[in-house]
């Protein structure tokens, strides 16, 4: 099964402060080893969509299928362990602990999942870390460390419980171009050697122009072609 994510028939409403429909039927789906920017104009409904993907938001119609497991539907305890599991987060408002360093922010979600023990959730830690050339930093409080570095610190935390798919909120937003160009790369390089899908809410066009394929958005509904 090569599907990493499928949404279909997707609707989404707001109540207040008046009835809206913020996602239009919005079916797409995306393979394993690919990464997808979504774009579109700001208030659009990239961040609401993606909240949905990665079942933090419950409240839609419509049906979302993860690596083959239908997500809608399940409670949130069992969100909460399949999240755990199979998405990594490189989200804006999923901050790295400022006072602990690189390394245990990086450790922290394999404690979590209490797959492994500690010595090998360190040894996983500190390699995901060398994957992206932070390993000096390891021992580091992370509050120290430049966006860039703290970026690298949250995609290699993102990665440590093996995910299937990573979904990434604006994942350059506060970066200089030559960290931008160095996500991408992290990104292409997830998606393509480790058959990793790779979803990314972006503004940033030079970052989207480069990835295998673009879902642009509109008023709630997907305009892209190709999906
Ligand atoms: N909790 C909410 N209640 C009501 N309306 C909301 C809520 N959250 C978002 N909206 C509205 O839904 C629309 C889509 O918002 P969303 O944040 O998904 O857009 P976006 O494309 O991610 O925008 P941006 O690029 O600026 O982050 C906007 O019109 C926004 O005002």
């Amino acid at each position: 099964m090569n599907e990493a994510l499928v949404a279909e028939k997707v609707n989404k409403y707001f109540h207040e402060p008046e009835e809206f429909r913020v996602l239009q039927d919005i079916s797409f789906s995306i393979n394993r080893g690919e990464f997808v920017p979504i774009i579109g104009k700001s208030g659009c409904g990239k961040s609401t969509l993606l909240y949905l993907l990665s079942t933090l938001d419950t409240d839609y119609t419509g049906l979302i299928t993860i690596n083959g497991e239908r997500v809608t539907g399940l409670s949130q305890n069992e969100l909460a362990v399949f999240r755990n599991k199979h998405i990594g987060f490189v989200f804006q408002f999923h901050f790295l602990l400022p006072e602990f360093t690189a390394l245990e922010n990086v450790m922290l979600p394999a404690m979590k999942l209490g797959r492994w023990s500690k010595t090998e959730i360190e040894d996983r830690a500190l390699q995901q870390l060398r994957q992206l050339e932070m390993e000096p930093f390891a021992h580091k409080i992370s509050g120290k460390l430049s966006g860039g570095q703290q970026q690298r610190i949250a995609i290699a935390r993102a990665l440590i419980n093996d995910p299937m798919i990573v979904m990434a909120d604006e994942p350059t937003g506060n970066l200089d171009s030559g960290n931008t160009k160095l996500v991408f790369d992290i990104f292409s390089r997830l998606a393509h050697e480790k058959n990793i899908a790779v979803v990314a809410v972006t503004h940033d066009l030079d970052f989207a122009k480069h990835a295998d394929r673009v879902i642009e958005m509109k008023d709630g509904h997907i305009i892209s072609p190709n999906i």
